[in-house]
């Protein structure tokens, strides 16, 4: 998949931007605070109809502008497509091939993405927070009923916050409601819980491969999906629902206390494993480094494998951050076959050779201009 040419209107501190990438390495450079983020973001944008770095879509649009716009033509193994996305501050419209998409689970995955940022490198060290988005990111790209069942569940979870909240005093009437709520809240859960254990699967079996080369073998890496729901034992639907009817009913006295849900996906997390020790815990930050690197190849290759199609990278500021031996695993894995799109503060860090097959631009002040 390759972006052939880029369209921003208002989009940040960009006023206009037009960009022919034919070509696969596109590398922005600029001091900071100059828009070098902000045009990564916009691909992010596109390819996933919302922002990695805020959640309100009017931050997107230039202060004292109308509207934002991001206009794309994408070209891959399945055909060319157009891509617009328009924002105001009434809502958003996200427009491919002419026609409206009213929901976004139709539109993701015409272009996937995956962006590698500074925070992606505490993936093993941050909170459990940081490693559910990067399953529900990610496992979005290549599963429209994935997230279908996700937004269905968020709904559901909020609603059944605000009841346990609200009829926390009166008892007799809640347990009717809950059971109702809890059994689409186990359809959903056992629904999330089954997806996310195979894309774990798959996913580690790329990373374990992308993680001994980068250690020369020193290392295996292991991931266990780690369930709030006690699951010891349990290997399939049946068994994960029946864990899970469980556990609500033990904690719903405790729930109704606290005024919120305490078991069920959004609660689950994922452990990463060099040796068998706990790299979140015990882990250098070399290990934490390399173990995030191959969680993001192996993504790479794995969006491949489910949908015929390389995604685009986007390395936002991190060139910076890997010594050499991981900066060139990192070029020599995406080499030729990944068109991507970096952002760096100079160039200084970046082997000649990348830069020579590059197309550089200086980014000032929202204005981007190409090197010759
Ligand atoms: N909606 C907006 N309208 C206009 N300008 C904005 C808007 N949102 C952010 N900015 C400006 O964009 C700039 C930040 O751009 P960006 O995050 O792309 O920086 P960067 O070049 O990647 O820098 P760094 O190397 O520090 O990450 C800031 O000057 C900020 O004030």
């Amino acid at each position: 998949m390759q972006v052939e040419e880029l369209e921003l209107s208002q989009f940040r501190n960009i006023d206009r931007l037009a960009l022919n990438c034919p070509e696969s390495l596109h590398l922005f450079v600029g001091p900071n605070a100059q828009g070098k983020t902000n045009i990564l973001e916009s691909l992010y944008v596109l390819a996933l109809g919302k922002s990695h770095r805020t959640r309100k879509d009017k931050e997107l649009i230039r202060w004292g502008a109308d509207a934002a716009q991001i206009k794309a033509r994408v070209s891959g193994e399945f055909g060319n497509h157009r891509l617009d996305i328009r924002l105001t501050p009434r809502g958003k419209k996200v427009v491919k091939n002419g026609l409206e998409q009213r929901r976004l689970s139709s539109y993701i995955g015409t272009l996937t993405a995956v962006l590698f940022a500074p925070e992606d490198l505490t993936i093993v060290k941050g909170s459990p927070q940081v490693r559910r988005r990067f399953i529900d990111m990610e496992l979005g790209q290549v599963s429209p009923s994935y997230i279908h069942d996700l937004t269905r569940y968020n709904q559901l979870l909020l609603q059944r916050n605000q009841l346990l909240k609200d009829m926390g005093n009166r008892r007799e009437r809640i347990n009717a409601f809950l059971d109702v709520l809890d059994e689409q809240m186990i359809d959903l859960s056992t629904s999330l819980w089954k997806k996310r254990v195979t894309f774990i699967k798959q996913l580690t079996q790329w990373a374990q491969d992308i993680h001994t080369s980068i250690t020369q073998a020193k290392e295996t890496l292991t991931i266990d999906y780690q369930s709030a729901v006690p699951t010891q034992g349990v290997t399939d639907e049946a068994g994960y629902r029946m864990a899970i009817e469980k556990e609500l009913l033990r904690l719903r006295e405790q729930e109704l206390r606290r005024g919120t849900t305490l078991t069920g996906p959004h609660r689950d997390d994922l452990r990463l494993f060099a040796n068998d020790v706990d790299i979140h815990t015990f882990g250098s930050q070399g290990q934490q480094r390399t173990a995030a690197l191959s969680l993001k190849l192996a993504e790479i290759e794995l969006i491949h494998q489910e949908t015929g199609t390389y995604p685009i990278l986007l390395l936002d500021d991190v060139l910076s951050e890997l010594d050499d031996s991981r900066k060139t695993h990192l070029l020599e894995a995406i080499r030729g076959k990944v068109q991507t799109f970096v952002t760096a503060t100079g160039l200084e860090g970046i082997d000649q050779e990348t830069c020579d097959r590059a197309r550089i631009y200086r980014v000032q002040q929202g204005s981007i201009t190409e090197q010759g």
